[in-house]
């Protein structure tokens, strides 16, 4: 059977006489140099993060945030020759983090938001490990190198892989001073009312429980996650902790909601099938579970998720960035009913799902 060819937009987009007239019309050329921008971006997008991450490991906004400097007082500052340093904050410019008035920089409320975003600074610095991980993307693609990812993240080898203490309070770190948006933009899309009693399973430190607590005073809360991890738990009132490693162990029964924060697009559809199974069971009738974390778009691609945390996840090795159609079906497969996908407000801090044990 022959293939049918391009459409006929696409077929146009590719001839070079169709550009040269849609320059010469002016609503048109209008689209064309917006669409020529945005091709752009993609292209550069990697000297945009490069450019970033020099900004934040040379302490620049940190520094502006202080109070303006000149080009001379950063460079000297940084370590930086003064006529190489200019380049740099000229593209920070550019990138409206800052900005340079009267001789000196000044921060911009993009670059002071960045600096306020909690997390968002260790962020940028650990993603020279994803950086390394994608400098050969093809075979990467290919499945043919070891990313160095997974190693940031012990626990997709096992519970056994998350054992060292050290390791755990590095990747816990990153996560709880992340979780500030996260919980925020879960607990708007769902309301904790009518529940008494919530088990965060793979719930870190408890950043979570903590901002629930917060929001909903009274409520009993437990916390899942493994051994060297539950170490670095700061004690709350109304709070049991839980070591366990959810793949091994049974998850202990008696709360009436599970949540599952940015947990399954760690794991293999194996490993969360199994995970539904065993919160299903720990779950009384009608109990509910409620997952939250950042989900493809499917069939509207998201350029957040299904760019960023997709490689992302496909580096950890065990993770896949799932959309809210793929974990509902998961859950459906599971036994879970009332399945609600709740689309976060935005999708690159994350979504929520809620579900429901059937209660007969
Ligand atoms: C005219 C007016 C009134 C306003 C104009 C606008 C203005 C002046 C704004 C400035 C002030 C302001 C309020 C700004 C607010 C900005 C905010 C809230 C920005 C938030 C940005 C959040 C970002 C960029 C989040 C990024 C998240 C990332 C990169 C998360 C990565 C997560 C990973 C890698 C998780 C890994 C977990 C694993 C391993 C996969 O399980
Ligand atoms: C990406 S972190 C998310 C932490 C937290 N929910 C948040 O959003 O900040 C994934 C969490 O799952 C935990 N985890 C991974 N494998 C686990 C297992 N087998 N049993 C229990 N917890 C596990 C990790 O230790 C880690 O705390």
């Amino acid at each position: 059977m022959r293939r049918p060819g391009p459409g006929w937009l696409v077929r146009a987009a590719m001839s070079p006489r169709f550009h040269a007239v849609i320059e010469r019309i002016p609503g048109l050329r209008l689209k064309s140099r917006a669409e020529g921008r945005a091709l752009f971006d993609v292209v550069s997008g990697f000297v945009q993060s490069q450019a970033l991450l020099a900004l934040v490991e040379l302490r620049v906004l940190n520094r502006l945030a202080d109070g303006p400097l000149s080009t001379s007082a950063l460079a000297l500052g940084a370590d930086v020759p003064p006529e190489r340093m200019a380049i740099l904050l000229q593209s920070g410019a550019a990138l409206k983090l800052l900005r340079h008035a009267r001789g000196l920089w000044h921060l911009t409320p993009r670059g002071g938001a960045f600096l306020t975003v909690p997390g968002l600074e260790a962020m940028v610095r650990h993603h020279d490990v994803l950086y390394r991980d994608l400098s050969d993307p093809v075979a990467f693609f290919r499945g043919q190198t070891q990313p160095e990812l997974a190693r940031f993240w012990p626990y997709v080898f096992g519970a056994g892989g998350a054992a060292d203490p050290a390791l755990a309070a590095r990747y816990s770190r990153l996560m709880t001073d992340s979780q500030g948006l996260v919980a925020a933009d879960t607990l708007r899309l769902v309301s904790l009312g009518g529940t008494n009693h919530l088990m965060d399973v793979g719930g870190g430190t408890g950043a979570f429980l903590r901002a629930v607590a917060a929001e909903y005073p009274g409520l009993r809360l437990t916390l899942f996650d493994l051994p060297a991890v539950v170490a670095g738990a700061a004690p709350l009132p109304n709070l049991t902790v839980h070591a366990g490693s959810f793949r091994d162990d049974p998850l202990p029964e008696g709360a009436d909601m599970i949540s599952l924060i940015r947990v399954l697009y760690d794991h293999t559809d194996a490993t969360v099938a199994a995970l539904l199974a065993s919160a299903l069971r720990a779950l009384p009738p009608g109990g509910r579970l409620l997952i939250s974390e950042p989900m493809s778009g499917g069939a509207v691609p998201d350029p957040a998720t299904d760019v960023y945390f997709a490689i992302y996840t496909l580096a950890m090795q065990t993770g896949r960035t799932r959309s809210a159609a793929e974990i509902a079906a998961l859950l459906a497969a599971a036994g879970f009913t009332a399945i609600r996908p709740l689309p976060g407000p935005r999708p690159y801090v994350t979504s929520a799902i809620t579900a429901q044990k059937p209660a007969g």
